[in-house]
């Protein structure tokens, strides 16, 4: 056992929050062992202007964690999996994913208790393509405004009276200890979640056995397989966080059950495809080749080109 190891995570509180519960579920194994946290700024922080659809590259939150990986700087990266992009650096790996926490979207108003009570031309911040989609499919008198920033500035920004209502995710206002500011939780027939949203990964180098195994108990089976339906699912359509592209794997006995979405921004056209198995990798494929085949590419690579 490595009488130390060194986590580099987002500077963000909520980066910083699932990086302690790494630390704490190592230390519940190995009490003792010396586990320092290093956070770091990514480009996803600093370009805070420029909607994240618009910004190039992907993986914008990982990608600064992950040289500091490369270059031994930090033995272990913890990230939201939402923010890992589907194609995994060449000698790092995802050796675990815990388990999830609420997987759902949340509605956050100070003076609607719905999206159904929100008045024509109510404004709805939120930078994701996937969740104004899926509003404007509901909502189409809804306007839909960018909205970028950690937890705290969106809630603030709310709060400031720029927003009548935000969409965040329910899992990071229930870490940071503000479930409170939930309004109501979307129904996922509403807002289907984001590929592996609510779960934390845990990445070290592939080379690195002695910390691999250490890191492997954290891992919960059922959410990892999940996740990992979802970004097979991901990686054929060649989606990131910045597309709109929605999904969710959940277990129902011996089998999971994945949904799958491709939206135009607009909401206009929303493509949906689910099936059920039990090799997460066959999942995902067998899911993308179905919204393929309603044309799911095109919708991408308009989206790609806009
Ligand atoms: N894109 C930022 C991001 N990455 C992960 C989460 C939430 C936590 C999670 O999904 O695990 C958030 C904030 C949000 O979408 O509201």
């Amino acid at each position: 056992m490595p009488h130390s190891l060194r986590i580099g995570t987002r500077a963000s509180p909520l980066a910083v929050w699932q990086a302690e519960h790494v630390r704490a579920a190592l230390l519940r194994l190995h009490p003792g062992m010396a586990v320092e946290i290093i956070t770091m700024t990514t480009s996803g922080d600093v370009l805070l202007d420029a909607p994240l659809h618009a910004l190039g590259g992907k993986g914008l939150f990982v990608k600064e964690i992950e040289d500091a990986l490369q270059q031994q700087r930090v033995d272990v990266a913890v990230h939201s999996m939402k923010d890992v992009p589907a194609l995994q650096p060449d000698g790092l790996e995802i050796v675990a994913i815990m388990a999830r926490e609420d997987v759902r979207d949340a509605f956050v108003s100070n003076t609607f208790p719905h999206p159904d009570a929100l008045p024509e031309g109510a404004r709805v911040g939120s930078s994701s393509l996937r969740r104004r989609a899926q509003l404007l499919e509901r909502y189409p008198h809804l306007r839909v405004d960018d909205l970028r920033g950690n937890v705290a500035t969106r809630l603030r920004r709310l709060d400031e009276g720029h927003y009548d209502a935000i969409i965040l995710a329910a899992a990071g206002l229930k870490r940071l200890g503000l479930p409170d500011r939930i309004t109501h939780l979307l129904d996922i027939d509403c807002s289907l979640p984001a590929v592996g949203q609510g779960a934390i990964g845990i990445e070290a180098r592939s080379d690195d056995r002695q910390t691999r195994e250490l890191l492997a108990p954290l891992a919960d089976a059922d959410t990892q397989n999940c996740v990992l339906a979802e970004r097979s699912m991901n990686r054929v359509l060649g989606g990131d966080c910045r597309l709109p592209v929605a999904a969710l794997a959940r277990w129902q006995g011996s089998q999971m059950l994945l949904r799958g979405l491709v939206a135009t921004p607009d909401g206009r056209r929303v493509l949906h495809a689910e099936a059920k198995g039990s090799d997460p990798v066959a999942l995902g494929m067998a899911v993308a080749a179905a919204l393929v085949a309603q044309g799911a590419a095109e919708i991408i690579g308009d989206v790609r080109n806009a």
